[in-house]
């Protein structure tokens, strides 16, 4: 059995700079035609000139596969000519609530002293993407954004907002009650819950921001994704971080999926009965919401063993990947 996916999209990826994108972006650009490039590096990319030259090293490591890097500036108070140098050269601009997540404390503070960025933007035409998690009890966050986000669509229903990485049955509902709203989902929140981090031996290797959440909240989400909801676009949310940062005292959040993601989404869709609905998923949602034409690339996933290496390795580097060590069901065999 296999299927052939045309210009599969990741919207929601962090490629990391230097020694660690030389390793990661080749693991995206081979099966992926676009990604959006999150802008959290450290420094944070936060001007029109950081940006493309970002995009320039980026570029450079892609290893000759078609690849459209779908850029996006690090949200803070830019000036009107600021945004409107840059609108051309970026997908959108993504929010972060100051601390909420890794390389976020330049992010905002007071997400109602930046309305006057977002009437801005709503007039530009220009997509907000959030990471929407309070300050409050870990596994609370995600909710207690949602009235933020209901504001937020309500007072610039022109707007374009996009919740990356829902975690929740509740974020999933807010898709049919704003026009303006639409979400990222992760490979990992559509198969794994709290349980699955710390409900046996603690795995750090499936800690991220938002944490995964209860059995009911991956249901809602895996149930939207199978019927590909027009809304909600995959975003692998792939956050690769050096070994040393994981198995240690002070875990950093991330969980790096991009090698196996569309053979994975293969295997979960299959499971599932959903093959047919794995293009929308994948590529179509997000050609529609953000009116993109990929580059050509016909990605055919087949049903055949894949073994997960222990870690990816090299420019000095070491990087477990999600599911590592096991064999998957499914595996891309073909890339044109
Ligand atoms: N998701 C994560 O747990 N980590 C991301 C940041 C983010 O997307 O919140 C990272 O940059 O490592
Ligand atoms: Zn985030
Ligand atoms: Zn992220």
């Amino acid at each position: 059995m296999e299927i052939t996916l045309r210009a599969p999209l990741d919207m929601h990826l962090h490629l990391r700079d230097a020694e660690m994108m030389q390793l990661v972006t080749p693991l995206t650009t081979e099966t992926f035609s676009g990604a959006v490039i999150m802008p959290n590096l450290v420094p944070p990319v936060t001007s029109l000139e950081m940006l493309q030259a970002y995009k320039q090293r980026i570029m450079a490591n892609t290893e000759g596969h078609a690849f459209d890097p779908y850029m996006v500036l690090f949200f803070k108070d830019y000036t009107e000519a600021e945004l409107a140098a840059a609108k051309d050269h970026m997908i959108g601009m993504k929010l972060y609530p100051a601390g909420a997540t890794t390389n976020s404390e330049a992010g905002v503070a007071q997400i109602d002293s930046v309305e006057h960025v977002f009437k801005m933007m709503e007039e530009m035409e220009i997509p907000l993407m959030v990471h929407g998690e309070t300050h409050g009890f870990v596994m609370d966050r995600e909710s207690e954004f949602l009235s933020i986000y209901e504001h937020i669509a309500t007072k610039f229903p022109k707007l374009k907002i996009t919740m990356e990485h829902i975690t929740t049955a509740k974020a999933v509902s807010l898709l049919d009650r704003y026009e303006n709203l639409r979400a990222t989902v992760t490979l990992q929140h559509l198969i794994i819950t709290l349980d699955d981090v710390a409900g046996g031996l603690l795995n750090p290797h499936l800690f991220c921001k938002p944490i995964a959440k209860r059995p009911e909240d991956r249901e809602a989400l895996l149930d939207a994704a199978l019927r590909a909801h027009p809304k909600l676009m995959f975003g692998s949310d792939s956050a690769p971080h050096p070994i040393s940062k994981k198995e240690c005292c002070g875990c950093a959040a991330g969980v790096f999926t991009a090698p196996l993601a569309v053979a994975r989404l293969a295997q979960l869709f299959d499971q599932h009965g959903a093959l047919e609905n794995l293009q929308d998923f994948i590529s179509e949602n997000a050609q529609r919401q953000y009116g993109v034409k990929p580059a050509e690339k016909m990605v055919t996933v087949t049903k055949t063993p894949f073994e997960i290496p222990q870690a990816y390795e090299g420019h000095g580097h070491r990087v477990v990947p999600m599911h590592a060590g096991e064999t998957l069901d499914w595996k891309v065999t073909s890339i044109t």
